[in-house]
């Protein structure tokens, strides 16, 4: 029996648990899970796969958000109900500034929203930014494992196509709207594209939430459209590695 409606979670199941990592894709919550102690699957619906693990006693819940804003809001708002009050969003980004390499992580410090969910929680004159606390958490933690990380504002977009101003589409089109719209960020200083941060940083500023993002870059736009399989593991698994140290320096 569920105590919440999609993620098959109780709280029971928690253990207390304050602090949840949240990646977009399901299989890599058990990869998350591992750098932890006793790793234990607790469920699996739909996109929300969820273990729990311990650092330093504490412990913390990993539990996938899926793609985008809808299915976030939902993973965000049944964590919360449970007892979460700290989520820190571990993804893969595009970067769309040159001077970000492949392989390196950013730390979203606020997002262009992009989305439609986080306008269900705060009107648009509202911030979507990150908690200082856990922002510095993971660039302490970036730089603690030798990497220099961006800090900076992300595109959260709700589609990954004509949001993001990709034109390999089906049509080779992108609506008006979104015509231009990449170079405009560029040139308004914006770091990367992603799917979900607007959603996560917008509702838990608002609900009085703490929440933070890190993303590994698998491709810089300004260079190539699709990323080498190898270079994606290795930066996923250096942001996981990273996101594991932020919520133990967080919890500590
Ligand atoms: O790797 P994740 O966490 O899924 O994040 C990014 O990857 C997906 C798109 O490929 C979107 O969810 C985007 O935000
Ligand atoms: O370009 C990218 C890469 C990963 N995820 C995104 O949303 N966009």
């Amino acid at each position: 029996m569920s105590d919440v409606f999609h993620l098959g979670l109780t709280k029971a199941m928690l253990q207390g648990a304050e602090l949840a990592i949240v990646p977009g894709d399901p299989e890599r919550v058990k990869r998350i899970a591992a750098l932890m102690d006793n790793p234990t699957p607790l469920a699996a619906t739909r996109e929300f796969t969820s273990y729990l693990g311990h650092l330093d006693g504490h412990a913390v819940v990993v539990c996938s958000t899926g793609i985008g804003g809808p299915s976030t809001s939902i993973a965000v708002e049944e964590l919360a109900q449970l007892g979460i009050r700290t989520f820190l969003r571990i993804g893969t980004t595009g970067a769309i500034q040159p001077h970000i390499p492949v392989g390196s992580l950013i730390v979203t410090q606020g997002s262009v929203r992009l989305d439609g969910a986080s306008f269900h929680f705060a009107p648009a004159e509202y911030p979507a930014v990150g908690d200082f606390y856990c922002n510095r958490a993971l660039v302490e933690a970036a730089e603690a494992a030798g990497h220099s990380p961006f800090l900076g504002i992300t595109a959260s977009s709700d589609t990954f196509y004509p949001g993001q101003e990709r034109y390999d589409t089906f049509t080779g089109r992108v609506s008006r709207r979104f015509q231009g719209s990449l170079e405009e960020w560029q040139a308004l200083g914006v770091l990367n594209y992603e799917m979900e941060s607007a959603t996560l940083l917008t509702m838990c500023a608002a609900l009085g939430l703490k929440a933070g993002c890190v993303a590994g870059v698998i491709v810089n736009r300004t260079e190539q459209e699709i990323p080498s399989p190898d270079k994606m593991a290795k930066t996923e698994q250096d942001a996981i590695a990273v996101v594991v140290d932020a919520a133990r320096r967080l919890l500590s």
